[in-house]
This record gives C-alpha cells, sequence and structure tokens, in this order.
C-alpha cells in the first residue's frame, strides 16, 4: 500500500507519479537534448563556417567543376549528399523517442524526412552576401553545379537556404526545427502512426517553448511554411533523380552509394540504414 495511506493521508511518491502531459522540466530537457544531438552531429560547428566564409573556388576550380560530365557530377555530389545524411541519420537516431520507435517507422521516417534535414542545415551554411554554400570544402555558387543539368532544382535549393538563413535562427531552433522536419506522423507508410504522434507533440512543445523563450513565436507560423517548401524540393530531387536514371541506370546501380540508393530510389530494400 502507499506510505501514510492508513492515517487516510495519500502521499504520492512522486517519483512514480505518472504523468499524463509532459512537464515544463521534461520539455526543457527535451530542448537540451535536442540541441546537444544537433550539435554533436554537425559536420561543422558555426564558428568553423565563420573561419571559412573567405575560402571560395577559383576560376579555374570552378571550370574543373562545369568540365565534369553529367554523370559524373551527379556521382560526385550524390556522395556529397550522403555524408550530410549520415550526419542526419545519427541525430535522428539521438531524438529522444526516436529509437524507441519500430524500425520501420525509423527508416520511414528518415526516407522521406533525411533530405529535408539536409537542406534546413545548408542554412547553415549558407553565405547571404554572395549566395554561396560551402561544398566540397569552399564556397561555391550555382555555376559551380552547372554540369548536373538540374538548373532550377539548385536554384531551388540555394533559394531555400537563403530564406531560411534570412530568419536568422539560433542553433537551438535549426536543432528543433530539424526534430520537427522528422519526426512527422504524416510521413507515408508508417506503421505506428500514433507512437510518431506523440514524439512529435512533444517537439513540438520544445520548439514553442524555446520561441517562447527567444520572444519569437512569430517565427513558429513562418517555420511551418518552409515546411511546404521542403516537400516540393525533395520532390524536385527525386524527380531529377528518377530523369538521370532514365539516361545512367549503372551510374547510379554501381556508383552511387549504397545509403543514397536505399533513401532516394524506391525500388532498393534497406541495409545500410539499419546497421548505422
Ligand atoms: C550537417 N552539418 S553541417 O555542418 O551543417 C554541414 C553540412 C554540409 C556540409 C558540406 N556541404 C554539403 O554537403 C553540400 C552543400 N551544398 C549542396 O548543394 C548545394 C550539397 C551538399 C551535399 N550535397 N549537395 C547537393 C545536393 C543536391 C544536389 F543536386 C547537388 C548537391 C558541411 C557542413
Amino acid at each position: 500500500s502507499i506510505p501514510g495511506s492508513e492515517m487516510g493521508l495519500r502521499v504520492f511518491d512522486t517519483e512514480n507519479l505518472f504523468c499524463p502531459y509532459p512537464t515544463s522540466t521534461h520539455i526543457e530537457e527535451l530542448c537540451a537534448s535536442i540541441f546537444r544531438s544537433h550539435r554533436e552531429t554537425g559536420q561543422y560547428c558555426v564558428e568553423e563556417l565563420q573561419a571559412l566564409r573567405w575560402k571560395f573556388f577559383s576560376r579555374e576550380e570552378v571550370l574543373a567543376y562545369q568540365n565534369k560530365s553529367v554523370d559524373e557530377m551527379w556521382q560526385h555530389c550524390a556522395v556529397r549528399l550522403t555524408d550530410a545524411v549520415q550526419y542526419v541519420v545519427e541525430f535522428a537516431k539521438r531524438i529522444p523517442g526516436f529509437r524507441q520507435l519500430g524500425q520501420n517507422d525509423q527508416i520511414a521516417l528518415l526516407k522521406s524526412g533525411s533530405m529535408e534535414v539536409v537542406l534546413v542545415r545548408m542554412s547553415r551554411i549558407f553565405n547571404m552576401e554572395n549566395s554561396t554554400v560551402f561544398f566540397d570544402g569552399k564556397f561555391a555558387g550555382t555555376e559551380l553545379f552547372k554540369s548536373l543539368a538540374c538548373c532550377d532544382f539548385i536554384a531551388s535549393v540555394f533559394d531555400f537556404a537563403h530564406g531560411l538563413c534570412a530568419l536568422r535562427l539560433t542553433e537551438q531552433q535549426v536543432a528543433l526545427f530539424s526534430a520537427l522536419v522528422l519526426i512527422n506522423a504524416d510521413r507515408p507508410c508508417l506503421e505506428d502512426r500514433d507512437r510518431v504522434l506523440r514524439v512529435r507533440k512533444d517537439v513540438e512543445l520544445a520548439l514553442s517553448h524555446i520561441l517562447h523563450r527567444d520572444n519569437q513565436e512569430s517565427l513558429l507560423h513562418k517555420l511551418y511554411q518552409k515546411l511546404a517548401l521542403l516537400k516540393n524540393l525533395c520532390t524536385l530531387h527525386i524527380e531529377k533523380l528518377r530523369w538521370f536514371r532514365q539516361y545512367f541506370p549503372v551510374t547510379v546501380h554501381s556508383l552511387f552509394p549504397p545509403l543514397y540508393k536505399e533513401l532516394f530510389v524506391s525500388d532498393t530494400d534497406i541495409h545500410t540504414m539499419v546497421t548505422l
């Protein structure tokens, strides 16, 4: 029986008190944990990126990229994109509640959300003064990607990065927005939608908590508007990949990273991610 109940006084053992709603300490712990996961899984910290802002590609280096064949440049970018996605997979695994989801749901969320989080993170490596993005160790403009033959997609990627960069999000806001992008109960092929929704609700509370603390609640609807842009960008990425794969099936099959194929090439079965 509960101690103290014999005197008619019911003293709750607070350690075991089940609380049906997340307490503020639970949300604050969630904010801190997601921020830590983001910091631990960024390829570069903000200071390093600041120090690299003066590093540009020379005319000759840009020409070297532009002289690559379409399939060579696609393969090069697929490798770079997979590098960035790997860090996002690691970030996801460290979000409280993500590892408790079913394996298939974790994979479904990463298949549909990892590219979106890479695009959110691109706002950290974007230089608004000259519209360049950090790629392959230096800052590059859209012209560097010309040989991909996807100028509209690249232009949209840069526009999105520019728009998100303009919101001047703090690292903690980027971290929570990234978690919000990933933990989406509306994604296709989810087996236990309710469980994803419970984690999502906590992440939404955490983001609102942070924006309220930063006195920037006005950012919330702007961030939700970005979610629709992200979805369109990822649809465009898959369309371009389908177009490319029609002309270079062997390159995709034999030279693209396995993780890239599992995530973005629909009929590939999942192996790499399970081990990740
Ligand atoms: C994740 N941590 S981080 O610190 O934010 C961080 C993140 C990334 C990088 C290094 N940059 C990239 O990986 C990168 C930059 N820009 C790109 O495109 C503009 C990239 C990148 C990787 N793939 N793509 C790409 C995607 C689609 C496409 F059609 C062509 C290229 C450094 C640091």
